[in-house]
């Protein structure tokens, strides 16, 4: 208990202490220790666990979410719902005691949905299997935050949980490297207008006994917490979206209530389904299939007609080079240009090179020497 009483002191001394000049320091060191404090208690566990029974499950598809939720706020039916899956449900908490993986077919895209059992608060210090649910959660390409129309509020509580676990949501990793050295203490290298000073990066790292190091910071908007975070070097930056639940129990008037305070608080309007009686659910899949970020490639064999049939699935912002590898190992080697129909080239049958970023839809031949 003496470690949590520590934690909320130290939460409590940094809400407390107003941002400026002469605290920067000090509000910096204390980040960093709490940092240090939270990443014993959760990390190590969070290590310790590997997978655990039950929990081990592999990976497979085109990209894997999970489903993020307090329990019995309806993740089993969900993923029952999308997958055909057959996850037990329950009127009451923890249903669900392991990872139950399902396979939903979207768009041509073979999407890995991982239920899980529920978490609480205190999950991210091990209440209720925590650890064990928390280590498959920081394997997912995207969480649904899961809630449903009675506890919108529980929302908040898993927000924290996962920031415990060191998972950031629906944020870049920041541009930060920090190289230990042998000696001449601590410099700083900074890109663009950042903002955070020496002395800040001093007193953090000096947490972590830190003495000597160059780091270099890149962007504007690099904050302290980002820096601790780097230092941490756990972290996983994972993107994420609200879903709300069981809408089919409330009415037109108090559906709207619920979705205007996600929006106040959280800025974006969550997705309201119902698992139960199949309503939004497209919406939903659209969503994941957005959030995931795929793209379909059609490939063209030279001199031949294009399969429509069976896009080639790949992830936004992937290059010729990438669907080479995908087609035969040896064709990076033997490239020598790529043909595209599509919106990634300004006009029809472009040619391009290894480097060239597809977009959805594009049609695509690759030429290889003989
Ligand atoms: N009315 C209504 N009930 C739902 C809906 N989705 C789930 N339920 C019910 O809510 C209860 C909990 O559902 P589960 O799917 O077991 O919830 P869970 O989140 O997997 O729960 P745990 O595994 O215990 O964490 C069950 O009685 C479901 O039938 C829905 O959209 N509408
Ligand atoms: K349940
Ligand atoms: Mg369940």
């Amino acid at each position: 208990m003496g470690l949590e009483e520590d934690i909320r002191a130290i939460e409590d001394e940094i809400k407390n202490t107003k941002y400026n000049k002469a605290t920067s320091q000090h509000i910096g060191r204390l980040k960093a220790k709490l940092a240090k404090i939270k990443d014993d208690m959760v990390m190590r566990a969070i290590k310790s666990v590997g997978g655990g029974e039950g929990f081990s499950v592999k990976k497979s598809g085109d990209g894997t979410i999970v489903l993020v939720g307090f329990p019995s706020v309806g993740k089993s039916t969900l993923l029952n719902k999308l997958t055909g899956a057959q996850s037990e449900t329950g009127s009451y908490a923890f249903t669900t005691l392991t990872v139950v993986p399902g396979l939903m077919e979207y768009k041509g895209a073979k999407i890995q949905i991982l239920d899980i059992p529920g978490l609480i608060a205190g999950a991210a210090m091990g209440k209720g299997r925590g650890k064990e649910v928390i280590a498959v959660v920081r394997t997912a390409d995207l969480i649904v935050i899961l809630g449903d129309v009675f506890n919108a509020v529980h929302v908040d509580v898993l927000m924290r949980e996962l920031y415990d676990s060191g998972i950031r949501i629906n944020k870049p990793k920041p541009d930060i490297t920090i190289k230990r050295t042998g000696g001449g203490g601590i410099r700083l290298n900074r890109v663009g207008a950042v903002k955070l000073g020496l002395e800040e990066v001093r007193a953090i790292l000096g947490e972590n006994k830190i003495m000597n190091a160059d780091v270099l910071i890149r962007g504007s908007n690099v904050t302290q917490d980002d820096l601790v975070d780097a230092m941490q070097g756990n972290r996983i930056y994972i993107p994420a979206f609200i879903a709300i639940n069981k809408v089919d129990l409330i009415s037109d008037a108090q559906r709207k209530e619920v979705e205007e305070h996600m929006r106040e608080k959280y800025g974006v309007d969550p997705i309201m389904i119902s698992a139960h009686k199949g309503y939004h659910i497209e919406e939903l899949q659209d969503a994941i299939y957005e959030h995931l970020g795929f793209v379909r490639i059609y490939m063209k064999p030279y001199g031949e007609e294009a399969d429509m049939e069976e896009p080639m699935i790949m992830r936004k912002g992937s290059t010729i080079e990438d669907i080479c590898h995908r087609l035969h190992r040896d064709f990076v080697d033997q490239f020598r240009y790529a043909k595209i129909w599509g919106t990634s080239v300004k006009h029809d049958a472009a040619k391009v090179g290894l480097k060239h970023v597809v977009e959805d839809n594009d049609i695509v031949t690759v030429v290889t020497k003989l």
